[in-house]
């Protein structure tokens, strides 16, 4: 852009002039020649630039004296001035330009006419009145210095203009670029903001993947000791699987070694199972025999075999009381009653003996053990199938309950036959396992009182049932007690228990003859069910153990009401239990067992087919003789019995 020219009044000229003329020439332009038209119209022309380029408040400031000083300063400089503007023109800076676009206050130019009288004032310097052709000389240069100026403005005007409409293109270009820069710079910042949002995401998802970072550094920290200690433990393992293998390798050799030795063994054992199912042959057809042999024996003996068992004196009893009972030496069968009695004449004493001979006798020093040795043979029998019936019968207090049970203080000596029957039997049961028999035993206890049953392992208050005796069914001659407690038992101790139980619940009543005479039969019985598997066999028998009531006869026992009708009651079971044995040896065709309860409950045990053994207990007292004499007569009767012959119970 090209620099403004700077502005130049062109002063009037010095020359003297009238002021009527100077009045025409203001006042009447048109009467001016061609010429000074001319002037008018350029000094028109400059004076619009002035007036258009100054305003008119800055002109009035100015003092005259400063106008008129420049003035003559342009003046005296005229053409100079405009000759140098001309060459020296520089194109002002940015700033000069906006500053040249106000008006210059520096100049002060009257409006019209004023200009021309400021020069009419200038002293000194006026041409002559007269020098009219100096003056119109300074009229034309002042009007050709004008025409120059214009010249020169219109040029700078034509120049400012095209730089106008440069800097106008440019100015456009410039706004399409400030445009174009704008969308741009709202696309970068839009970009800015997505980036930033990006970036705000990014922080965040890199503060998470920091922390993530850091959690898995821990874990992979943790993971890392795990690795390492499994490691350790892996190379332990590794050792002792080394060890191990080594052991294993040992282990085959061995178990190769032992293997052959096995084959060999085995072989060996083939050879003795044949031996031992050889044997086991063999012993099973001994144990046949045996048990056929023994049945002969027993046979032989007799099916009603009868021991007497005499008790020893009681500490509190007096000793001279022996006398009448003596046991012929060298002889276990003998037994004989003396006492000195008057004749029948009444004149002479008589010695009055009374010989006795049973199974077996045993004097008052006999242990139990020794007693049960001579039973043994017959409990084994129960095992092998035969109905066994042990009885004890006797006088009160001559020793039944302590042969039977043993005494209320109990040892092991002094157990009695059924403590140490059971215990036999389930001796010999387990004998018996390895020879392929195996056994269930049911236990039960009664007793009868006056002719009425109870149960014996029941408490009294639970004694309020009715017990009746029954046969199993119309084919089967077995009998059962209804609501009799029938109890499972494996071993001695558990019917023990129930020995003990029985014994509280025993009725015990007193007597003239015995504190703690029992009034009432008891009877133990222990059902044996053997059964062999392999053989395909199976028996069943009944173990029964009678400790039968006191025998005494009722003018000694002084009975009276209901020890009257117990004793009654007593006897007359007892002797019918002698009529069934006597009817029995007879073969009579009718056997009364139903006479009494004790022999309608035992008719299966009394039979020929069962094995039968009666204890005949005997009170040493010369005072009890002749108790002992009438018990010993009545298993005198019992021992001539023969019922027949045991039959094994066998299916
Ligand atoms: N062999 C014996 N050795 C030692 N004492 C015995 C023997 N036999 C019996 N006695 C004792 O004699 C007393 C009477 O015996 P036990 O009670 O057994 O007679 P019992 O015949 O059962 O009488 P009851 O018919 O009244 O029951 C008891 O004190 C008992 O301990």
């Amino acid at each position: 852009m090209e620099n403004k020219p700077p502005l130049v009044v062109k002063a009037t000229s010095r020359l003297p002039v009238s002021s009527s003329l100077r009045n025409k020439r203001v006042l009447n332009e048109d009467n001016l020649p061609a010429i000074d038209m001319k002037r008018h119209c350029e000094s028109s022309i400059e004076e619009e630039i002035i007036q258009r380029r100054i305003p008119s408040s800055i002109a009035t400031t100015r003092p005259k004296a400063l106008a008129i000083a420049s003035v003559t300063r342009s003046q005296a400089s005229g053409r100079k001035s405009m000759s140098s503007t001309r060459s020296g023109f520089r194109a002002p800076s940015a700033s000069t330009r906006v500053v040249n676009k106000k008006p210059t206050p520096s100049i002060s130019v009257p409006r019209t006419a004023g200009s021309a009288a400021a020069v009419a004032t200038v002293p000194g310097k006026k041409r002559a009145a007269w020098d009219l052709k100096g003056q119109v000389s300074d009229m034309r240069d002042k009007v050709t210095g004008y025409k120059d100026k214009v010249h020169l403005l219109s040029s700078d005007n034509t120049q400012l203009r095209r730089s106008m409409e440069e800097m106008q293109r440019q100015l456009d270009t410039l706004k399409v670029e400030k445009k174009e820069l704008s969308c741009r710079l709202c696309m970068v910042e839009t970009d800015m903001k997505t980036t930033q949002e990006k970036l705000q995401q990014s922080l965040h998802q890199a503060t998470e993947m920091t922390s993530l970072s850091t959690r898995q550094g821990q874990q992979i920290t943790d993971q890392l000791q795990k690795i390492q200690a499994l490691q350790e433990d892996k190379q332990s393992l590794s050792r002792l699987l080394d060890s191990t293998e080594l052991k294993l390798k040992l282990a085959e050799q061995e178990s190769s070694h032992l293997g052959d030795e096995t084959k060999a063994q085995q072989i060996q054992i083939g050879d003795l199972q044949q031996e031992i199912q050889g044997k086991e042959e063999k012993l099973h057809t001994q144990e046949m025999e045996r048990r056929h042999l023994h049945n002969i024996i027993q046979e032989l003996k007799g099916n009603i075999r009868v021991f007497c068992r005499v008790r020893p004196l009681l500490k509190s009893e007096d000793q001279k009381n022996l006398n009448h009972i003596h046991f012929p030496p060298q002889d276990k069968k003998s037994l004989v009653l003396s006492k000195t009695e008057e004749s029948h004449i009444g004149r002479e004493k008589e010695d009055m003996k009374y010989d006795f001979s049973f199974d077996h006798v045993f004097p008052p020093s006999s242990s139990q053990a020794e007693v049960f040795e001579e039973i043994s043979l017959l409990v084994q029998s129960a095992l092998d199938g035969y109905h066994v019936c042990i009885f004890a019968y006797g006088q009160t207090g001559s020793g039944k309950t302590y042969t039977m049970e043993g005494p209320d203080d109990m040892t092991d000596e002094t157990i009695g036959m059924i403590p140490r029957a059971v215990q036999q039997i389930f001796q010999h049961a387990a004998e018996l396992k390895s020879k392929g028999w195996t056994y269930k035993f049911t236990a039960n206890f009664l007793e009868i009182y006056n002719e009425t049953l109870q149960d014996l392992l029941v408490r009294r208050s639970e004694k309020n049932v009715d017990y009746e005796i029954k046969r199993v069914s119309a084919t089967n001659e077995e009998l059962h007690v209804t609501n009799l407690q029938y109890v499972p038992v494996a071993s001695q101790e558990e019917v023990c228990k129930l020995l003990h139980c029985a014994k509280m619940n025993r009725s015990v009543a007193k007597t003239t003859l015995n504190d703690r005479s029992s009034r009432s039969h008891s009877i133990f019985q222990l059902r044996i069910e053997g059964r062999n598997e392999t053989r395909d066999l199976k028996t069943n028998a009944v173990l029964s153990l009678v400790d039968l009531a006191g025998s005494e006869r009722l003018d000694k026992s002084l009975s009276k009401g209901d020890r009257l009708k117990e004793t009654q009651a007593i006897n007359s079971s007892l002797s019918n239990l002698g009529l069934v044995i006597t009817c029995l040896s007879n073969k009579d065709t009718h056997i009364p067992y139903r006479n009494s309860k004790l022999t309608y409950l035992l008719q299966n045990s009394l039979r020929g087919n069962s094995k039968m053994l009666m204890f005949v207990n005997i009170s040493p007292l010369g005072e009890n003789f002749s108790e002992s004499l009438n018990s010993l007569r009545f298993a005198s009767k019992v021992n001539e019995c023969v019922v027949g012959t045991a039959q094994v119970n066998r299916k």
